[in-house]
């Protein structure tokens, strides 16, 4: 029986030394894997299989984050010691209000999160397993050790174990090794003491790149000994654009506040009033300009946008990657699958003399019947073209493809004769050719026929036609294998050629996204003249190209500052598209990848914007942030105005608080140092701060303009500031003639004063969200949602109830005039009025 504690320690860190057999029963499992009770049974001891705990935030964890939030803490700390010292009901009441707008906030943003997370849950990885002695497919969240795993090509290594069998198993260990070549992967002990070395170990966060097979799982989650360091890498991705504009939101914010507070501090000091007041003035003060709510506002408005991505058929997995796709202005897409449509066609099979011939092709099938790699469209192509059988040809080895030398080869043997057949980019299998073989003859490979074959590549490249070279080598019949050093001497048998027509609605989806402000880019591992030729046909300039040799010859800073005038990238390699896509970033870009194979996992990964689609391998998918459920390109039109849409919403809170919110502290700030008394009592503050946050709730659903959505937007500080100041001094104007009004007309003491002050400042702060919404005339713009109608006037009259209703002494309210609810409803319209005309001046035209 398994150790209750942890199974996973019983056994050594070495686990690839034992003997199957052993592993078998120290894990007590065996071929047939686990049963279902007993997998769910370990499942609850040893945890889900994930190395980072923190997804499952709880909302208690929320509750606890709140909290520690020090604005937050300081004023419970300090509302505590004015309890201490008597004042039990204003303790109470400041008690309640907090904590009725924490727990209004958490549950929101935890509602919108369970949303998040299901739609997240419908594209997670799976992991095929023998249950039962069955096949299932479970979420890899749920595997144990003893678990008996299948892995196919592409597959992520879901936790650390062995091999149990293997067909060519060949694994991507770049991670523990830096060897960006696949590592062969055979079951049996090892005696090797580095992770490394262990021929039959697997390892969580590597990935298969070939073959098939299956493995035992050892251990699980943060047990594994590379799952930490995967995880940390992925968790390290470069800041999204959504967190660099909140972050530098932030700081506006912050140095508002503290200069605000600090002021109305001093002055209180200056002016000798009651300290402890004026501390709690002061606090709830910096609390009413803290976005406290911002986190909410964005989870929601993202999570509401991820929903209508859904109904596209589109699955957002990290919720601010809805924001960035809108923020995005470069889209880099890789051509094949994403560009063109997934099936390629064979269209010819000519030798070095451009005419038809059948050894090329027979040639062709062996290579790509007996590689044991990732299988490229390319490949399916070949096998799907009608030709007879494999005429007793045997696989003896291979040496696997890989996206830097662009070429695989098989060692095959029929009637004791070993031969090498290597296929590949047509340049990179030249290089290696020293003949040209016509009607079974060979001939030096001399200039002359150099010339022949760029002519033949040059003329189906401008067709738009892909080419693939075939050559071959023979062998001596002693060599049962082969390696990259026998890719030499070899001779041209010659070219495949393929059709990859470009997707019927490539054209137009790049259109739309033009007229968006997106600009394209395609980076490629395929030959100049067919991206070129791609690229013409569905409309992008194609005379800006480079190619990854030219690449790899500039450092880092040389590609950045050419990396804005090249729309093209040909023949570039996994690493090179990572180095392009940073380069775009550096410039101040904001950035898309679009892709689905295994080299297209480092781009996916280092975009704001990682996309993939459906059909793509699981490492493009792991790493990217949204998944294309349909293979339609004009989704992502959509998706980019679903993200700015998303984007305007999230920047309509921010001009709320920044500058409504602004207004009014900066009059309260004024007034505090004019008026013998408080303006407002931090109670009071706190509950117009909560009704003001209620009657936000209903801004994620609003609908944007048309203009909103036009052009990628960014986080412009200087604009937001000048928003802020334009618009916050307006609403201070008005406040100061409500100050004048009430102690000039009516004479009002503390208690009239910060009632009538209290329903004014209410009023123009939640109903000046109809002004804000839009930066167009009212009469132009679109039509406010009802939810945030219902919110907005919900919350006014819970305020104006709060302040005029019967138990209005218990908040430190009084009874006011008709005559001074009329003058107040005249300062708000004119207020409103103002404000209208003020934001033509305050959101300015790019
Ligand atoms: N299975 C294969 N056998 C031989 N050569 C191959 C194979 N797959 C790809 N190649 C060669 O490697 C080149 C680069 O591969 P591939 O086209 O998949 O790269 P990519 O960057 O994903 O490009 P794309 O933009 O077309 O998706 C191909 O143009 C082809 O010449
Ligand atoms: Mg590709």
């Amino acid at each position: 029986m398994i150790e209750q504690s942890s199974p996973a320690k019983a056994l050594a860190a070495t686990f690839w030394q034992m003997p199957k057999d052993d592993l078998y029963r120290a894990l007590d499992s065996g071929p047939d894997g686990l049963s279902h009770i007993e997998a769910d049974r370990r499942l609850a001891i040893v945890g889900a299989n994930r190395v980072d705990a923190s997804q499952g935030r709880s909302a208690l964890r929320k509750l606890g984050q709140r909290l520690w939030n020090p604005l937050i803490a300081m004023l419970l700390a300090a509302a505590l010691v004015s309890g201490l010292s008597g004042d039990i009901g204003s303790f109470a009441i400041i008690a309640t209000v907090l904590s009725l707008s924490i727990t209004l906030d958490i549950v929101q943003e935890h509602r919108a999160e369970l949303t998040a997370e299901a739609l997240r849950e419908s594209v997670a990885i799976q992991a095929d397993v023998v249950r039962d002695g069955k096949d299932a497919t479970i979420s890899v969240t749920a595997l144990v050790p003893g678990d008996v795993v299948k892995l196919r090509i592409g597959d992520l290594i879901p936790a650390d174990g062995i091999v149990l069998d293997a067909q060519d198993l060949q694994v991507n260990e770049a991670l523990m090794t830096g060897e960006p070549f696949p590592a062969f992967k055979t079951d049996g002990p090892c005696s090797a003491s580095l992770p490394a070395d262990a021929t039959n170990a697997l390892f969580a966060g590597t990935s298969t790149v070939g073959g098939s097979g299956r493995m035992l799982v050892v251990t699980t989650g943060g047990r594994t000994r590379f799952g930490a360091i995967a995880s940390a890498m992925a968790a390290n991705a470069p800041p999204t654009a959504l967190e660099q504009g909140v972050r530098r939101l932030g700081f506006l914010i912050l140095r508002l506040t503290l200069f605000l507070t600090l002021f109305v501090l001093m002055a209180h000091l200056v002016a000798q009033h009651n300290a402890m007041e004026s501390f709690l003035f002061a606090v709830a003060l910096a609390v009413g300009l803290t976005p406290e709510l911002l986190p909410m506002v964005m989870t929601v408005t993202l999570a509401r946008g991820a929903l209508r991505m859904a109904k596209r058929k589109v699955i957002v997995k990290r919720l601010s990657a809805i924001h960035d796709l809108g923020a995005m202005d470069t889209l880099c897409v890789d051509k094949t699958g994403t560009l063109t449509e997934a099936r390629i066609t064979l269209e010819a099979h000519v030798d070095p003399q451009d005419r038809t011939c059948d050894r090329v092709l027979s040639l062709a099938r062996l290579n790509s019947t007996f590689q044991a790699g990732v299988r490229s469209p390319l490949d399916d192509a070949i096998l799907s073209a009608n030709h007879n059988g494999l005429d007793g040809w045997v696989r003896l080895a291979e040496v696997p493809f890989d996206f830097e030398r662009r070429r695989l080869s098989v060692l095959a043997q029929r009637n004791g004769e070993h031969t090498l057949i290597a296929k590949g980019a047509p340049e990179s299998v030249l290089s290696r050719c020293v003949a040209v073989e016509i009607d079974g003859l060979a001939h030096p490979l001399d200039s002359a026929w150099q010339q022949k074959m760029a002519d033949i590549q040059a003329r189906y490249a401008r067709d738009g036609f892909r080419l693939l070279a075939v050559a071959i080598r023979s062998i001596p019949a002693g060599q049962q294998t082969i390696s990259v050093s026998d890719e030499t001497n070899l001779t041209m048998i010659g070219f495949c050629v393929f059709a990859d027509p470009p997707k019927q609605d490539a054209a137009s989806a790049i259109e739309a996204l033009g007229s968006l402000g997106v600009t394209m880019r395609i980076l490629s591992g395929d030959h100049g003249a067919v991206v070129a030729h791609v690229a013409q046909s569905v409309g992008l300039r194609s005379d800006r190209i480079v190619t990854g040799a030219q690449i790899s010859e500039l450092t880092d800073a040389a590609l950045i500052a050419r990396v804005d005038d090249i729309d093209l990238f040909a023949r570039i390699d996994p690493d090179q598209k990572r180095r392009i896509i940073a380069a775009l970033r550096h410039r101040n870009h904001v950035v898309g990848f679009m892709g689905d194979g295994v080299n297209d996992a480092p781009a996916l990964h280092a975009a704001h914007v990682g996309i993939s689609v459906t059909g793509a391998t699981e490492v493009a998918r792991a790493a990217a942030d949204m998944i294309l459920l349909a293979p339609d390109l004009s989704v992502l039109a959509a998706g980019v105005r679903e993200g700015r849409r998303t984007f305007a919403n999230i920047l309509k809170y921010v001009r709320m608080g920044t500058s409504s919110n602004f207004g009014n502290m900066l009059s309260m700030a004024l007034a505090s140092v004019v008026l013998p008394f408080l303006p407002l009592l931090p109670l009071q503050i706190l509950l117009n701060n909560l009704i003001y946050d209620l009657s936000e709730i209903g801004i994620p659903f609003d609908d944007v303009d048309r203009e909103d959505i036009a052009r990628p937007e960014s986080w412009d500080m200087a604009s937001i500031l000048r928003f802020t100041i334009i618009m916050g001094m307006v609403s201070s104007l008005f406040d100061a003639i409500t100050f004048a009004v009430l102690l000039k007309l009516f004479d009002a003491d503390a208690a009239l004063f910060q009632t009538g002050w209290f329903v004014e400042s209410i009023a123009t702060q939640i109903l000046v969200i109809f002004v804000i919404r839009s930066r167009k005339w009212p009469w132009r713009a679109n039509r406010p949602h009802n939810i945030l109608i219902a919110t907005s006037f919900g919350a006014l009259l819970a305020g104006v109830a709060l302040a005029l209703g019967p138990w209005r002494a218990a908040f430190g309210f009084t009874a006011l005039s008709p005559g001074l609810l009329a003058m107040i409803v005249a300062i708000a319209a004119a207020y409103l009025v103002s404000a209208t005309i003020a934001k033509r001046l305050a959101i300015s035209d790019r």
